[in-house]
């Protein structure tokens, strides 16, 4: 007998509230453990160590039950075995019952048909519900059959109380809160196969504006992380987006779906201890980002392995001894042939240089004492050597000629000294050098990370004593273990201490005293994501770089540097770049890499960007490049983009009464070019943000009003491309408010004029 809507839903009901009982179950569990372990004191550093992991466990429970509150179950499907499978955002189990399944995670390989399954190919199923629930509440269902056997014996399809709006629409016409929201009860079949890919390289995800590349890229790290658990846990997933505030809207996804160990950064912030806080011009980023940088700083730091103009008398013990440029030039020679980096070779310079005046001392010593010479031992020698090493002033004028450098030292000085730049970047034109220079503002821009991170590998970090430290700590570390073990070992009950019984494991036979050490160093250890933070030579296990299409070639080396397995996904529009230093060919940055093995996965169906105002993008998008096709929109909105000339003194006030006029729920955008912004700047609200092209790249709003489209194209080499992204950032509505002239290629908004 067909089911009607009411019971279904009282039926739904009933078994989500069971799943939200399970849930509080299994929190009240982790709860307890965590109180009890937190409580818990003293004990073998074993035992102290086990209670940080079981607590670390137990914390991260709580946090994934947290996370699958809302939602909890959101989906089912009906097999044509008639098994049922309930879908959501974790796996339940039902602990009373020899472990039967009650919800499958979203990511587990026997949900996958709840996204895949079409009337074409069904794979068995037979009807795919979707299940909506505000707080523990089943609100609606809604129900699409497979097959038409299973449709007709259901009667009805859709009606009564059932939902009768489908839940992707339902998501899609949602207004925008300025964070974006996961959409794992929504994945759509091409989606899917980009999520759950298992291609081991470099996959790009090539895609128009509004095709859900931001939303893939977030649920295949989640999916990647649930999978790959072992081997992601300890190396990390990055995630690289084009600037904070776009970090900021994703930032909410990945732990609604119950995952943390992700590092989310920009470029500029990549490079640890440094934070982009400065702006380059057009030419200075894009001139920053290209590989002629890297021969320019190769030049730099050669630059800094100075020799000396004239001799410089330096002043030993009896004797004057002369730095002068032949030893200099042969020291110099040895160092830069052993081919390291800059630091690292500077032990090579120093010996060289060292030895030359040892030598001139123990001639000084001859002429001076009669058979002086004759009579120094290799260890009087010896010894002359380690009183220069350790002689200021000799050090302090070899360390003037071939200084220890910071990248950070290397780039300022450089980027703020026109003498420097003439010398290291030879080639460039004055205004191409004008653009590099600092001015009087000595901070680091976003397109100086890149540099940054070439230079750490041109200079090597001499860690020697560093490495000698932390040799030692780990030496009285192990000592400490080993201490903790034998304390163990002699504490055993005595009568089993003359016949130790075979059968009693003792702590040497659990752990050795390297091992234990080791388990108390990891049970401070900071979390994955936050030491791959501060590590510049850290590497990933997977990269995921978003709008992928804006980095520039120099950072795409800082990005490999980090993932030399090459597991990476890229995600990106080319046609949407805006930075001139990004990219219009995934082949041509990709080639020196991974050569021709990457695969390429397209996203073809636009969620956000309704049909109306598409038509007026494709023009833009033609213009860009005649042989790009436009994602089809999934909707119409009914709301026709509208275009409205003002006064040049009236323009402010035509923006501010169009944005008041904006009651509904829902956010808005004012995007207009730099100098603009700046003048509008007043029009933001809680709910108004007033953005460059720059700032608004992966974002969206209900509400889109351009202000002098012809700025933003003025204003930069890719303006066409920059038009294009601003154009589809609606969710619902486009306005066009113009003082200066119309460019030709939004003539189709003028057709619309109201
Ligand atoms: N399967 C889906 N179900 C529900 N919403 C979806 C789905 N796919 C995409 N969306 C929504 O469509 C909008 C656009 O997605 P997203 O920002 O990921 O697109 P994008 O391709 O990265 O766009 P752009 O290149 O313009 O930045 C978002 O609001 C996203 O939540």
């Amino acid at each position: 007998m067909p089911e009607d809507g009411q019971s279904a839903l009282d039926r739904e009901q009933a078994y989500v509230s069971m799943l939200y009982q399970q849930l509080d179950t299994m929190r009240a569990y982790a709860s307890t453990r965590l109180s009890k372990v937190l409580l818990e004191t003293g004990g073998t550093p074993q035992a102290r160590s086990e209670r940080e992991s079981f607590s670390q466990m137990y914390a991260e429970d709580l946090a994934k039950y947290d996370a699958a509150e809302n939602g909890l179950c959101f989906g089912r499907i009906d097999l044509d075995d008639l098994e049922e499978r309930y879908i959501g955002r974790i796996g339940v189990l039902d602990e009373k019952n020899d472990f039967e399944t009650l919800l499958l995670d979203w990511r587990a390989p026997l949900a996958r048909p709840f996204y895949l399954a079409t009337t074409a190919a069904p794979d068995g199923v037979t009807r795919r519900r979707h299940i909506r629930t505000r707080s523990r509440r089943v609100t609606s269902i809604n129900d699409e059959y497979l097959d038409l056997d299973a449709a007709e014996s259901a009667g009805r399809i859709d009606g009564g109380s059932v939902g009768t709006e489908s839940a992707l629409l339902a998501a899609l016409n949602a207004a925008r809160t300025g964070h974006m929201n996961d959409i794992v009860e929504t994945i759509q079949g091409e989606q899917d196969a980009i999520i759950r890919s298992d291609h081991k390289s470099v996959l790009v995800v090539q895609g128009g504006p509004g095709t859900g590349k931001t939303a893939v890229a977030l649920h295949r790290a989640a999916y990647l992380l649930y999978t790959y658990r072992q081997q992601l846990a300890k190396s990390g997933v990055l995630i690289i987006g084009p600037n904070a505030t776009f970090l900021d809207y994703i930032g909410q996804v990945l732990p609604s779906l119950g995952e943390t160990g992700v590092l989310l950064s920009t470029i500029g912030d990549l490079y640890p201890g440094v934070r982009a806080s400065r702006e380059d011009t057009i030419r200075g980023g894009e001139l920053k980002g290209s590989l002629a940088m890297i021969d320019i700083l190769r030049n730099a730091v050669r630059d800094r392995q100075e020799l000396p103009e004239t001799a410089v008398p330096l002043r030993f013990d009896s004797v004057t001894v002369l730095l002068d440029r032949r030893i200099v030039t042969r020291a110099r020679g040895r160092a830069r042939s052993s081919r390291r980096p800059h630091n690292l070779a500077r032990p090579i310079f120093v010996s060289s240089i060292i030895d030359s005046l040892a030598d001139q001392v123990v001639i000084a010593l001859g002429e001076n004492v009669v058979g002086g010479a004759n009579l120094l031992s290799r260890d009087d020698i010896a010894d002359i050597r380690d009183e220069l090493r350790s002689d200021p002033e000799v050090m302090g004028a070899i360390g003037r000629l071939w200084p220890e450098l910071s990248p950070q030292d290397v780039l300022i000085e450089l980027l703020s000294s026109p003498t420097r730049l003439a010398t290291a970047a030879p080639d460039l034109t004055d205004d191409d050098r004008a653009s590099l220079l600092l001015g009087d503002e000595w901070s680091f821009s976003a397109a100086d990370a890149p540099l940054l991170d070439e230079l750490a590998e041109l200079l090597g970090v001499d860690d020697a004593e560093e490495k000698e430290r932390a040799d030692r700590r780990w030496r009285a570390q192990i000592a400490d273990a080993q201490g903790a073990l034998d304390i163990l070992t002699g504490s055993a009950p005595q009568d089993l201490e003359d016949e130790v019984d075979p059968e009693i494991l003792m702590a040497y036979d659990l752990i050795d005293a390297s091992q234990l050490a080791q388990r108390q160093s990891t049970g401070t250890r900071l979390t994955t994501a936050e030491r791959a933070a501060g590590d510049r030579t850290w590497t990933y296990g997977h990269v995921i770089v978003d709008e992928a299409q804006e980095l520039s070639e120099l950072a795409w080396r800082m990005v490999m540097r980090r993932i030399p397995n090459r597991w990476i996904t890229v995600v990106g529009d080319v046609a949407q770049t805006g930075d001139p230093a990004g990219t219009s060919s995934w082949q041509r940055i990709l080639e020196p890499y991974v050569a021709r093995r990457w695969k390429l996965a397209e996203l073809t169906v636009n969620y956000r960007t309704p049909a109306e105002i598409m038509d007026v993008a494709e023009d833009v998008l033609a213009a860009i490049d005649p042989e790009a096709t436009i994602p089809r929109s999934i909707r119409n909105s009914g709301a026709p983009p509208w275009v409205e000339r003002v006064d040049e003194d009236d323009l402010e006030a035509a923006v501010r009464r169009h944005v008041a006029a904006e009651t509904g729920p829902g956010i808005s955008a004012v995007i207009a070019g730099h100098d603009l912004r700046a003048r509008l700047a007043g029009l933001e609200s809680d709910t108004v943000s007033v953005l460059t092209v720059r700032d608004v790249k992966g974002l969206e709003f209900d509400s889109v009003f351009i202000v002098d489209p012809q700025h933003i194209l003025d204003e930069s080499p890719r303006g066409m491309n920059d038009l294009y992204v601003a154009l589809t950032r609606a969710t619902q509505r486009l306005g066009v408010i113009h003082s200066q002239e119309l460019p030709a290629v939004l003539e189709r908004v003028h057709a619309v004029t109201r």
